[in-house]
């Protein structure tokens, strides 16, 4: 959702920000005393007998201080390749948690015990910012999520309502495409790290609030979804202590947070009133659809309306969920197109396979747009897009659950209620138990093994699993398959002449960018001007 998936990924970016490293660095002083008074502790500890192993942890912070750093996917994986391979007990501050690193004790978290972790942990900024937890991505699980999963299944991401949103995605990567053209035409490089997420926000956008509340050059939103994805990245500090109820007006947070709540209210708000006069004045029903689909703001005014939802409807609702949905399409996707070209760039081989099945496949017309109904035909295109969401997830960490109600059994292990769970799909991805040269990027290793992408491989869950799994795949990957065909079908694409090749370094926030800005140069195949 960030991301929101995202864009409501678990993300570490708190953990740099200074309110938190002064806080951890007096709380580790306090600490590293105590622990020198009982330092014959062992540097491996299990809490209990029925405890999964755990890394030593310090007073106070527990193992706040080994989750400090840029990496947390990876320091996690290295983490519990020393304390707890399968299942690794973590304490950050007050919580317990636990970290999940392989396919089996994947598959028991998410599918054995799913019910019982199908919840999520409270955050303040849920509270705050998603309008008391009305949001399904941070909505405990419960009748009111359930509701909310059916409607956003069954009426606003169903495979149906994707496919109606088609001439949105033809229109904007076209509008892509020819501004790629035009810079390549003046032999510029492009810069795909800004134009990518402007195409995925524009396409969000008008599938969620229609053409004519187009909010891509609407700076106000951008603002307040930007620091939204921020704020929601990883465990701010007062959700690490939440029996210190003046932690967050201490830090600021609070009031950062009641900031960007009244921030977005008035945006959506806006687009919830224009969206009201635009019905109120149009006289026929075609009229009021506007210049576009049926949007899903339609969609949720008109359940408000009906009363028939299973659940209130409320205005707070409406804007949790359109909030969400618009967050949750936006990086994603832009990243795994980034991902995709960069590793496509590094390996010419790849780039030029997938290039040519794009070209013979929609056929040589040099003046044709890419059309999506021909899309079905790109198999390797399916396998590149397959292997870059297994090397890079953009929720490597999924997002957090918990099992609010009751212990759960986990293997041998007890696992106490209320115990957050990570689940650390990146590292998943690359068991090398199961992949065969886990670490490279080989789109071939899908010839013979099927794509899937419903969460019942649990070898591969780069969309999660089980009841929380994410509702978006369908309308993720219709965008992403778009635009990655477009720009191979439309373009050559090479290196700008300083650079050797690309450097593959991941930057950990809302979802798992790239550090550094994609820089290419495109070289035009196709006449679109
Ligand atoms: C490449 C694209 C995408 C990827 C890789 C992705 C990945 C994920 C992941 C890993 C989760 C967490 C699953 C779990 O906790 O087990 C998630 C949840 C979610 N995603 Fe996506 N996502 C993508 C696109 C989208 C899109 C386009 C939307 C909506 C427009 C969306 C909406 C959501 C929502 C609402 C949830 C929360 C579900 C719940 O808690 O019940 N995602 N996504």
């Amino acid at each position: 959702m960030e991301s929101l998936n995202q864009n409501l990924m678990l993300s570490s970016s708190s953990f740099f920000s200074i309110p938190f490293l002064l806080t951890t660095l007096i709380a580790i002083i306090l600490a590293a005393t105590l622990f020198i008074v009982r330092n014959h502790r062992k540097l491996t500890t299990t809490a209990g007998s029925n405890s999964p192993p755990g890394p030593w942890k310090l007073p106070i912070i527990g193992n706040i201080h080994q989750m400090v750093g840029d990496q947390p996917h990876r320091r996690l994986r290295d983490l519990a390749r020393k304390h707890g391979p399968d299942v690794m007990r973590l304490q950050l501050g007050e919580l317990s948690c636990i970290v999940i690193s392989t396919p089996e004790a994947a598959k028991l978290v998410m599918k054995t015990h799913d019910k019982a972790f199908a919840s999520r942990p409270r955050l303040l900024a849920a509270d705050l910012v998603f309008y008391g937890s009305k949001s399904l991505t941070l909505a405990p699980y419960g009748e009111f999520w359930k509701q909310m999963r059916k409607i956003c299944t069954l009426e606003l991401l169903s495979a149906q309502r994707v496919r109606s949103f088609r001439s949105i995605r033809e229109a904007e990567v076209s509008d892509l495409v020819a501004s790629i053209a035009r810079a390549a035409a003046a032999g510029k490089a492009v810069d795909l790290s800004t134009m990518l997420p402007a195409l995925t926000t524009a396409i969000t956008s008008r599938a969620a609030f229609g053409k004519s509340q187009q909010l891509t050059t609407d700076r106000a939103f951008q603002v307040v979804f930007d620091n939204i994805s921020e704020v929601l990245g990883g465990f701010a500090i007062s959700d690490l202590y939440p029996s210190l109820k003046w932690l967050p007006a201490l830090t600021g947070l609070k009031a950062r947070l009641e900031k960007l709540r009244k921030a977005s209210d008035s945006v959506l708000d806006r687009i919830i009133d224009d969206n009201r006069s635009r019905k109120s004045s149009a006289t026929t029903a075609a009229e009021s659809k506007g210049d576009d689909e049926e949007n899903v703001l339609d969609i949720l005014l008109n359940l408000q309306e009906s009363q028939d939802a299973g659940v209130p409807i409320t205005m707070d609702v409406i804007k949790a969920v359109t909030l969400e949905l618009f967050m949750g399409g936006v990086d994603t996707s832009a990243s795994t197109v980034e991902w995709s070209m960069s590793e496509m760039i590094n390996n010419p081989r790849i780039l030029h396979k997938a290039q040519q099945e794009v070209r013979q496949a929609l056929g040589d017309d040099r003046g044709n747009s890419v059309d999506e109904a021909s899309l079905h035909r790109l198999k390797y295109l399916d396998m590149v897009i397959a292997e870059t969401l297994r090397l890079h997830p953009p929720g490597p960490l999924l997002v957090p659950r918990e099992n609010r109600e009751r212990q759960v059994e986990l293997n041998s292990y007890v696992i106490p209620a209320n115990t957050h769970v990570i689940v650390n799909a990146w590292a998943v991805n690359r068991d090398p138990r199961y992949w065969t040269e886990a670490e490279r990027f080989v789109p071939e290793r899908f010839v013979d093994r099927s794509i899937d992408y419903t969460g019942n491989d649990f070898q591969f869950i780069p969309f999660g699993a089980g009841r929380r799994m994410c509702p978006g795949v369908s309308f993720g990957t219709a965008v992403v398959k778009l635009t990655l065909a477009s720009l191979l079908f439309h373009f050559d694409w090479s290196l700008p002449a300083e650079q050797k090749s690309i450097n593959l370094t991941e930057c950990f926030g809302a979802t798992l960018r790239r550090q550094y800005a994609l820089h290419l140069l495109p070289t035009q195949y196709c006449s679109v001007l």
